[in-house]
């Protein structure tokens, strides 16, 4: 039955759309899950994505601390973006320790004297969390300990194995995306990219197993993502995920990102540098991956074991297993957390024994960087734009429409700063944390260049690649390495990291070298009771009622099938 139709019948007279619908409101209280953004008191910002702006607020019916992260209408036509659609529904169906859990919804409604604005903003609420392992990894006094590292790999692997059994590819692990709280969880978060997966749950001792359908390969930033993306593979697995836990292992242990390729073609490049290159025994398969046919290397054997020997025999091999070539034999998250690094001294960290630090995260970068001395030269890559094209009223700095300073002016507009040139505003609010790289020369905040939308809509089909949606990142600014790859490279340059080449590497710091990091474990549960009672009060919903537990609630998960 249509909306038009219904209320011609109920009053007698034709009656528009919108006044019935205002005429027959659901009551404000029979919402759940939805608040009003003036339910919470914006505090800062902490971070900037592909999809939303996020703030730290306060709730001001709990108290409790709360990210809030705005989604932005890149293109108001469009309505709201799929991605966010898809991001709300899976951590809606999610519950994990080691997974952000989306807590509410708020909206942001204009006001109507004086804002130009007609769409409601909305935001979603995730409890906050006091760093993104990437944030961490660039504070110059943080030092991670083996077993450390080995509580934060735990924790990881224990929250990709939970979405991995039930169904769920993430497709964007990297530092950036683990949240880690002072009681020494690790979260996994950013589901903008994740989906419905249709194989087979990976099963122990069979790795990520066999590919049943196509998707998208233009997932995963760039220097998170497998060989086999990297190659054009569709039929892909959950093993990609597990890829990217390789490289965030690495990441920890040497505290910077082991694979920072500037462009696809040199992502393989050093990928092969590393793991060796590929062969019908360690890659079976490969030669046919569409974007393997005109790639021509020198053979090399992969200096894994001699690049993390100082980090012991454990170690590596964990890195072996992760970052194997072959993807149908790569370590499974099951097999992972079995893995004997985790049984040998030092045996991993309680969660509840770790250190706290400082809050970081990507708006931290520079904070870090700036009581360095001697900085190397700024990096390449160009920082986002900023300034939305309609004035601010979609754009990532829309909203929370109240003086309080978050309503406009700096901040990134949209994706790629390719497609948004600068607009200096005026300056942020003084709670805003200005990103380093812009500090010092009195810009408003934005961030270095992201990956693009993902542009996979769930129906298997490839998608059209837009030229603006990828940038070109130095591409032959410098020779191959190792006497590299050769041959026109079929792949597209696709994603960014989020924190690239603006970021100085990590151990151009003067930070001594550290022997491992990462993810924290779980068993803190019992330690840190606070933390589940905070949580269990200001929770939409409890985890008894968590559909991936509840096979009646199966279908909503049909939704990422079709
Ligand atoms: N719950 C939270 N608590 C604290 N900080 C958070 C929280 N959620 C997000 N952040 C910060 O905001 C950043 C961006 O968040 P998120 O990755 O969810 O956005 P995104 O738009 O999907 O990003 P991307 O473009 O990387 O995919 C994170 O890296 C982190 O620094």
């Amino acid at each position: 039955m249509s909306v038009s139709a219904t209320p011609s019948r109920e009053v007698g007279h034709a009656v528009s759309p919108r006044s019935f619908a205002m005429a027959h409101q659901r009551p404000k209280a029979s919402f759940v899950g939805c608040s009003k953004i003036s339910d919470y008191e914006v505090l800062g910002k902490l971070g900037e994505g592909t999809f939303g702006e996020v703030h730290r607020a306060r709730s001001k019916r709990t108290g409790s601390l709360v990210a809030l992260k705005k989604i932005i209408m890149h293109n108001e036509k469009d309505g709201f973006p799929i991605t966010s659609l898809r991001e709300i529904k899976l951590l809606k169906l999610l519950s994990h320790r080691n997974v952000l859990r989306l807590e509410d919804m708020a909206v942001e409604h204009p006001i109507r004297t004086t804002d130009k604005r007609k769409k409601p903003i909305m935001y979603m609420v995730t409890p906050y969390m006091d760093h993104d392992l990437s944030g961490l990894l660039d504070n110059p006094s943080v030092h991670f300990t083996e077993p450390q590292i080995k509580c934060y790999m735990l924790q990881l692997l224990e929250g990709l194995r939970y979405l991995h059994e039930n169904h769920i590819l993430h497709r964007d692990m990297k530092a950036a995306n683990l949240l880690i709280n002072n009681k020494g969880i690790l979260q996994i978060a950013d589901f903008g990219l994740a989906r419905h997966y249709e194989g087979e749950v990976p099963v122990a001792g069979r790795g990520g197993g066999e590919g049943r359908r196509d998707y998208t390969s233009l997932v995963v930033t760039r220097w998170y993502r497998p060989p086999e993306l990297l190659m054009n593979l569709k039929r892909y697995t959950t093993a990609i995920d597990l890829w990217g836990v390789g490289c965030v292992f690495g990441e920890m242990l040497v505290g910077k990102p082991i694979l920072a390729g500037e462009s696809d073609h040199d992502q393989l490049d050093i990928i092969f540098d590393l793991c060796g290159t590929p062969t019908e025994e360690n890659m079976p398969g490969w030669r046919s991956l569409p974007g393997a046919e005109a790639l021509q290397f020198r053979p090399r054997p992969g200096n894994l074991s001699q690049r993390f020997k100082e980090y012991g025999s454990g170690a590596i091999s964990l890195l072996k297993e992760l970052l194997k070539l072959d993807w149908k034999t790569r370590s499974n998250a099951i097999d992972a957390l079995k893995h004997p690094y985790f049984r040998n001294a030092p045996y991993p960290a309680a969660p509840g024994d770790l250190p706290t630090f400082e809050e970081s995260h990507e708006f931290d970068r520079r904070k870090f960087h700036d009581r360095r001395a001697n900085l190397p030269p700024a990096p390449k890559g160009g920082t986002v734009g900023r300034g939305p094209p309609d004035g601010g009223h979609t754009g990532p700095n829309s909203g929370f429409n109240n003086p309080d300073g978050y309503g406009g002016g700096g901040g990134r507009n949209g994706v790629n700063g390719s497609r948004y040139p600068r607009n200096r505003g005026p300056p942020p609010p003084p709670d805003e944390r200005i990103p380093a790289w812009n500090r010092d020369r009195g810009l408003p905040p934005s961030l270095p260049p992201r990956p693009p939308p993902p542009v996979d809509y769930g129906n298997g089909i490839d998608p059209v690649v837009h030229p603006e949606g990828y940038r070109e990142r130095d591409r032959g600014s410098r020779p191959p390495r190792g006497g590299g790859l050769t041959g026109a490279h079929p792949v597209v340059d696709t994603y960014i990291p989020s924190y690239d080449r603006e970021v100085p590497r990590r151990d151009d710091r003067r930070r001594p070298p550290r022997d491992d990091w990462d993810d924290r474990r779980h068993e803190w549960d019992r330690r840190r009771p606070e933390y589940d009672d905070r949580a269990r009060a200001s929770r939409t919903r409890s985890r008894s009622r968590s559909p991936l537990r509840d096979p009646h609630r199966e279908r909503d998960r049909d939704v990422y099938r079709r």
